[in-house]
């Protein structure tokens, strides 16, 4: 058998054939390498909140602002700057309002044209020509290629440029052409995106987030624990089925189920209407601020009750048939006097506040009636044979994972579980134990076999490891002692509502702790970053999310509007380009429509948590280090070409 490296070789000359072509690949890959960085942009906890997610995109925390400032700088009124980034943003909606007060279209477009023009170029500088050939439009490929490269070898640019800006607008093209420049501009400035997860829950649209995603040109994802509860539920587990639910309900969001997803609630709906006719359910009352007539308010309240005592039984069912989760403590039913009205939890008695349970059997709490029992087998077919929902699963499967390492940042969602004293927490799963991340390791692989697994035992622990990791103690996409649900309903001492975090977040100032973790990724602790998500920074009360001198960035988006008045301000997200990390302090989003008429943005503050010295380049990053790699392969075939190891194919 020939050795590896020959056969390998004789791949590579397939594909670079000749001496020529071999050194053409090698000086265009060398070019990319002294290119500036692309720009990442980091977003998390978006939470279900369609509008402000496509707003930060679209302005890419601030970048298109920074583009418009770089090209014009004091050559434009801040005012105009303004207007000019709105219309980039919106450009449609935003021309339908200018033709509206402009008496001179013919002049706005072309001043308009002229202005996207540079910005574009701008924009475009920082990729090769084969990239931004990629990310053109079709119908304008060919002239956005003319208008935004230098041509040296045209004397009169102006009179060049003039020419083709003159025939988009005779040609009645001009708007449809501002569209695509403002599109491309907004492509071309962010190169990459991350979602540090919780895409889901609280708000009412995950899945048009999801089908966004979806068409984006390059993005990763670090699941939240929102995130794996709905991957679960599509996986068919009861538990997370039934959480999925409740949650939709509680936010008055059950549209992204029936309408979003095609998926039946009738039968719960009027199982709960039956089985709750007289009960007011006051105890789950909604969140948020839904659209109802008092009819469905009523009728999404009912549901809320009538979906959360069938996921504390079917819980307890999935806490029952794994022990080794250790969770019986979380199981309450058992602990109720049915007759008093009370619980006893830790020795201690407190009275419930709904006292109303006509589902439950004292003796056997957990189980299903029949007809909850029909409900739920109805609900976990339809989860499982919800074609968007599974493609939605399949892309989160595809583009995601539990953490990641990218240009020396390590991101995830929660937390990496910790003892008291900072030292990695040893978890036991199925029987061994893991901690750091090797336990992240496990739990992903758990994830994937819920849906892909032969094997049917592993695949049912595949599934319930996903409930797990939504709320387990150990869970480090969870990060708490306990999920304080059933607490939180029906029991009126805020003390028993505390849900107490893993010393990982009092610990992220601990130099040695951070660096720790670092490590136990595979990265150095100088240069390195942390980026997590998950918990909401409480700003109004001073919380800061730069931790560890810059180490450590816990930049919760905060889109979720039911938490703003507990942080004070929207939240952050986070830009990475070639001059450093910046820090972006978003204002609450008020809506599409007030952006575009106020042209108000999101008033953002940005704070450069570090600059770079040197400007970073390509070669600086983990997609320079494969570049290097293929550069270094393609030498060796050169050589072999050269010494005669193997001949060019003509
Ligand atoms: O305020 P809500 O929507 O009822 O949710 C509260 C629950 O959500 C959690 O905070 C988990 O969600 P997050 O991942 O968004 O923090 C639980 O710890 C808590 O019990
Ligand atoms: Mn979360």
């Amino acid at each position: 058998m020939k050795e590896l490296e020959e056969r390998y070789l004789e791949r590579l000359s397939e594909l670079y054939p000749t001496i020529a072509k071999a050194s053409t690949e090698i000086i265009n890959l060398q070019a990319i390498l002294n290119l500036p960085k692309g720009t990442e942009h980091f977003l998390t906890d978006i939470h279900g909140e369609y509008e402000a997610f496509s707003h930060v995109l679209k302005n890419g925390s601030g970048s298109v602002r920074r583009k418009i400032d770089d090209v014009f700088g004091n050559t434009m009124s801040s005012r105009d700057k303004q207007s000019f980034a709105t219309l980039i943003y919106y450009p449609a909606e935003k021309m339908e309002r200018v033709k509206r007060e402009e008496s001179n279209m013919e002049d706005w477009y072309r001043i308009t044209l002229y202005r996207l023009i540079e910005v574009c170029k701008r924009a475009a500088s920082k990729y090769t020509r084969s990239k931004v050939r990629k990310a053109l439009p079709q119908d304008f490929a060919y002239v956005i290629e003319e208008l935004i490269t230098e041509k040296a070898e045209v004397t009169d640019k102006e009179s060049y440029y003039n020419a083709i800006v003159n025939t988009i607008i005779r040609t009645g093209r001009a708007e449809k052409f501002i569209v695509a420049m403002s599109e491309l501009i907004q492509r071309l400035t962010v190169d990459h995106l991350h979602i540090v997860g919780d895409i889901y829950d609280r708000g009412p649209g995950p899945h048009i987030i999801m089908d966004k995603l979806m068409d984006h040109h390059s993005v990763d994802i670090q699941w939240g624990n929102h995130d794996v509860l709905w991957m679960g539920a599509a996986a068919g587990q009861r538990g997370c089925i039934a959480n999925v639910i409740r949650i939709c309900a509680r936010y008055g969001n059950l549209d992204i189920l029936e309408d979003g997803y095609g998926i039946n609630l009738l039968p719960l709906a009027t199982f709960a209407l039956n089985t709750y006719e007289d009960d007011a359910c006051g105890c789950f009352k909604l969140k948020g601020e839904p659209n109802y007539n008092p009819n469905e308010m009523l009728m999404d309240i009912k549901m809320h009750k009538a979906i959360s005592i069938i996921q504390f039984k079917v819980e307890g069912q999935v806490v029952k048939k794994n022990p080794s989760f250790k969770m019986d403590d979380r199981n309450l039913l058992h602990h109720i006097d049915y007759d008093k009205g009370t619980i006893e939890i830790e020795g201690k008695t407190y009275e419930l506040l709904d006292t109303n349970f006509p589902t439950i059997d004292p003796k056997r709490p957990y189980a299903l009636t029949k007809e909850e029992e029909d409900i739920m087998e109805r609900l976990e077919q339809a989860f499982l044979h919800c074609e968007k929902l599974q493609r939605h699963m399949r892309f989160l499967l595809n583009k995601g994972s539990l953490y990641k390492v990218y240009n020396n940042n390590l991101l995830y969602h929660g937390c990496v579980p910790l003892k008291e004293d900072g030292t990695l927490k040893p978890v036991r799963i199925f029987g061994r134990s893991y901690k750091g991340r090797s336990l992240y390791e496990v739990l992903e692989s758990y994830v994937r076999k819920g849906f892909y697994a032969l094997d049917e035992k592993e695949k049912e622990r595949g599934k319930d490891i996903m409930w797990y990791i939504w709320l387990h103690e150990n869970s480090p996409l969870f990060g708490k002692d306990k999920m304080a649900t059933f607490e939180r309903y029906f029991l009126a001492d805020k003390e028993t509502h505390r849900e107490k975090k893993n010393p990982y977040y009092s610990m992220l100032q601990d130099v040695r702790v951070v660096d720790r973790i670092l490590a136990e990724f595979g990265l150095p602790p100088e240069g390195t970053h942390i980026i997590n998500g998950h918990v909401p920074v409480k700003s109004k009360d001073g919380e800061n999310p730069v931790k560890c001198g810059g180490k450590v960035l816990v930049i919760d988006g905060g889109f979720s509007r039911a938490y703003q008045k507990e942080t004070g301000i929207a939240g952050y997200t986070l830009i990475y380009n070639s001059y450093g990390l910046i820090l972006v302090a978003h204002e609450p989003f008020e809506s599409t429509d007030a952006a575009i008429e106020k042209e108000s943005d999101i008033h953002s503050d940005s704070t450069i948590v570090k600059r770079v010295v040197q400007r970073k380049i390509v070669g600086d990053t983990d997609v320079g280090k494969e570049l290097k790699e293929q550069i270094a392969d393609l030498e060796v075939l050169l050589e072999a070409y050269r010494s005669g190891r193997i001949a060019e194919r003509m």
